[in-house]
């Protein structure tokens, strides 16, 4: 069907909840009952798949689902040809290289000659290949921070978030060796049709991201310390004045990011600016 577009993304795990809640921010309606594995939106030409992530890069490569949504971790240990069109800000996470608390660590020497357990073998073989270490990887699909403790392998690279489940293992971080958040990927065949309401699904995404990023700011000022304050939050064109019922005051309003708002808020406050309120924006078009 060219009309459709078909998205994957994960059936249940640490990217389910953000990329769901994305697409609903994206006023795209949809049911998800539990144990259905393919949806269709009401009211935005597209089906979902619920998948596996592991299947996602592949699938999305095929041409079975045009668009993806899946780590980076696991787009680039998967090595498929696709385009990655967003980074979407969510299940950020590296991948660590972790050994023994108790064990000394000389630097990346620690490596050569060791055994390695990982469910990323790829990305870890090209990173000891560019540092010219010979280690043995030893491939396992999950429960990998356990691997030192059983004598399955003296070390392991695995994602790291918080660290707890390294620290709960015994384990200690010795080298970060990739980032990863949350990206958005397509087929690198795509018809006009497709393209033209991937278009309009991008666009509704970055409203959306725009809107999270910035903050609506109203605040009271003097009128004397107008063309300061002005000048500290200048908005997307120029802040809007209004005046106070009360003679010599004005109301601004204005959009800045949550980062230009802590770094003015001290010139703010010493322009004479008082009643600052902070409003989260929902969505927003530049
Ligand atoms: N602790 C974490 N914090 C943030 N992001 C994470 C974390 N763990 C994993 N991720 C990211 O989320 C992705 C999915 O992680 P998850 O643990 O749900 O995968 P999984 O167990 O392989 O799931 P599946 O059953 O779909 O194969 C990872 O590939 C990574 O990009
Ligand atoms: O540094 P932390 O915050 O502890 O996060 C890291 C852990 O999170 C992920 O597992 P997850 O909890 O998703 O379980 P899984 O083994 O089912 O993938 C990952 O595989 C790590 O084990
Ligand atoms: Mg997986």
């Amino acid at each position: 069907m060219e009309n459709i577009i078909r998205i994957a993304v994960q059936k249940s795990g640490r990217l389910s909840e953000d990329s769901l809640s994305l697409i609903k921010e994206c006023g795209i309606k949809f049911y998800n009952g539990t144990g259905k594995l393919k949806s269709t939106s009401t009211n935005f030409p597209i089906e979902f798949l619920f998948l596996r992530d592991d299947d996602i890069p592949g699938y999305v490569a095929d041409g079975v689902a045009d668009l993806g949504i899946v780590g980076e971790n696991e787009l680039v240990e998967k090595n498929k040809e696709v385009n990655t069109l967003k980074k979407l800000g969510f299940s950020k996470c590296r991948l660590s290289l972790a050994i023994p608390k108790g064990q000394d660590y000389p630097g990346l020497s620690f490596f050569d000659g060791k055994s390695i357990a990982t469910s990323y073998p790829k990305i870890l073989g090209d990173f000891l290949k560019s540092k010219n270490l010979q280690a043995e990887i030893h491939e396992i699909s999950g429960s990998v921070e356990i691997a030192p403790s059983i004598g399955l392998a003296e070390a392991i690279c695995d994602i790291v978030s918080s660290g707890s489940t390294l620290m709960m293992n015994g384990l200690k971080e010795v080298e970060q060796i990739f980032k990863s958040e949350a990206v958005l990927i397509s087929n690198k065949n795509l018809s006009p049709e497709k393209l033209s309401i991937v278009d309009k699904l991008l666009f509704r995404m970055n409203a959306v991201q725009t809107g999270k990023s910035n903050k609506y700011v109203l605040l009271n000022a003097p009128n004397h310390s107008l063309d300061k304050i002005i000048s500290l939050i200048p908005g997307m064109r120029s802040p809007t004045i209004l005046p106070l019922a009360q003679e010599g005051w004005s109301s601004v309003h204005s959009v800045l990011s949550e980062e230009q708002f802590w770094e003015n808020i001290e010139g703010l406050r010493a322009a004479g600016a008082e009643g600052i309120l902070v409003v989260p924006i929902e969505k927003m078009v530049v």
